[in-house]
C-alpha cells in the first residue's frame, strides 16, 4: 500500500524489522500531531478528524486518542487515518512507545463499522478490508512499544487492535466487555484475528472464544489474560503511562529484535496472503445470506436504543 505523507511516498507492509531501530532523542517540547489538510491518500480527500495524536517530546510517548462518534467504528476513512498516523509516529525518531485510548467514556471501539460491509460495491469492500489489514499491519509490526488503553467496551475489530498492541490495561468496570464477537453476527474472525488472540491468551481459550464469540466482562478477560491488568477508570491514562516508562527503560533494540522474532511469523502469514484474504472477505461478504445477517443486525443496533 502506498501513501503520500508530507511529500513523502510510503511503501507499507508491516514495520517490525531487525534494522528499523531508532535511536533515543529527547526534545522538551510538546507537540501535536494534526496531519495536514493537504495531505493525500491515493488520491483521495483526506481529513484528520476521527483521533488526537499527541506526541510528548520529553518522554518519546504518543497518546492516539480515538474520538470518532458515537462509538469508534472503524470505517475506511478512520482506518486510512489511523494507518497514516502510526506511518507518521514510526518514522519519527523522537517517538518510542504509542498508547491507544478512546475519548468516549463507555467504549474503547465498536470494532469494524458494519456499514461499510453492507450494500457495498466488491471494489469498495476490497478497498476496505485492505485498510483493515493495514490497521493491524502498522499495530501488530509496530516498532514502538504500544499500550492500549481499554477505557470502555471493545467488541470485535475494537478487541483486534487492542490485541495487536503489546499491554492492555483495560477499566476496572463490570459493564464494559472485549471479545471477538464475529460469530454472533453469523461471520468469521479470519485467520490473523484468530492468530492475534491465539498469541495472547492461547489455542483452547481462543477456539472456545471464536466459536461462541465471547464477550468478556473486564474481570473474566483479565482472568482468560485477553488483557494484561484492570485500573480504576479515573486511573487508566496515568497507569499506562506508567507501564510505559518501565517498557521503554529496556533498551530500544534488544527489545524490538525480541518483539520482531515473537511477532514475525505471524506478520508474514497475512503478508504473504494479503490478496487471497482481500478475495476471500470480499467473496464472504457478498453473499445474499452474509448481507441478510448483517442487515439484521445494523436493525437489532438501532431498534436496541428506542
Ligand atoms: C472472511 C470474512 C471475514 C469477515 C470478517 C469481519 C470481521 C468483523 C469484525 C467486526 O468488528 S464487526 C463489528 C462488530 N461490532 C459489534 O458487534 C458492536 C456492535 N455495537 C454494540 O454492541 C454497541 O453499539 C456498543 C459498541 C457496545 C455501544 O453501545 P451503546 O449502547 O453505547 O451505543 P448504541 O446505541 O448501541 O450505538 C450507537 C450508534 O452506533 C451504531 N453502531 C454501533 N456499533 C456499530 C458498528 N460496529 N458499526 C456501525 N455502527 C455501529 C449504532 O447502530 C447506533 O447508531 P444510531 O442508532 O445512533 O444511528
Amino acid at each position: 500500500m502506498a501513501v503520500l505523507l508530507n511529500g513523502l511516498r510510503l511503501v507499507s507492509s508491516g514495520n517490525l524489522s531487525l534494522h528499523g531501530i531508532k535511536s533515543l532523542q529527547y526534545k522538551s517540547t510538546r507537540i501535536l500531531c494534526q496531519l495536514p489538510c493537504k495531505s493525500s491518500y491515493q488520491g483521495r480527500p483526506f481529513s484528520n478528524k476521527n483521533m488526537t495524536v499527541e506526541l510528548d517530546n520529553n518522554t518519546g510517548v504518543a497518546v492516539i486518542q480515538m474520538k470518532k462518534p458515537p462509538v469508534n467504528s472503524l470505517s475506511l476513512e478512520f482506518l486510512t487515518e489511523f494507518a497514516i498516523n502510526m506511518e507518521k509516529l514510526e518514522m519519527d525518531r523522537e517517538c518510542r512507545g504509542v498508547v491507544l485510548t478512546s475519548s468516549n467514556p463507555k467504549i474503547f471501539s465498536a470494532g469494524l463499522d458494519i456499514n461499510e460491509m453492507y450494500g457495498k460495491t466488491p471494489e469498495h469492500s476490497g478497498e476496505f478490508w485492505r485498510a483493515v489489514q493495514e490497521m493491524w499491519l502498522k499495530l501488530y509490526g509496530s516498532n514502538m512499544v504500544t499500550i492500549a488503553a481499554i477505557n470502555g467496551s471493545s467488541p470485535a475489530g475494537g478487541c483486534l487492535m487492542a490485541l495487536a498492541c503489546d499491554y492492555r490495561i483495560m477499566a476496572d468496570n463490570p459493564k464494559y466487555a472485549i471479545g471477538l464477537n464475529e460469530t454472533k453476527l453469523g461471520i468469521v474472525a479470519p485467520f490473523w484475528f484468530k492468530d492475534s488472540m491465539i498469541n495472547v491468551i492461547g489455542r483452547r481459550a481462543t477456539e472456545h472464544s471464536l466459536q461462541l464469540g465471547l464477550m468478556y466482562s473486564a474481570s473474566n478477560a483479565l482472568k482468560i489474560g485477553l488483557v494484561d491488568q484492570l485500573v480504576a477508570q479515573d486511573k487508566i491514562m496515568t497507569h499506562a503511562l506508567s507501564v510505559m516508562s518501565e517498557w521503554l527503560a529496556i533498551p530500544d533494540h534488544a527489545r524490538q529484535i525480541t518483539k520482531s522474532m515473537m511477532r514475525k511469523p505471524t506478520l508474514d502469514r497475512l503478508l504473504t496472503n494479503r490478496e487471497s484474504d482481500i478475495q476471500n472477505f470480499v467473496n464472504f461478504i457478498s453473499k445474499d445470506s452474509i448481507q441478510k445477517s448483517l442487515q439484521l443486525y445494523l436493525e437489532m443496533l438501532k431498534q436496541r436504543k428506542s
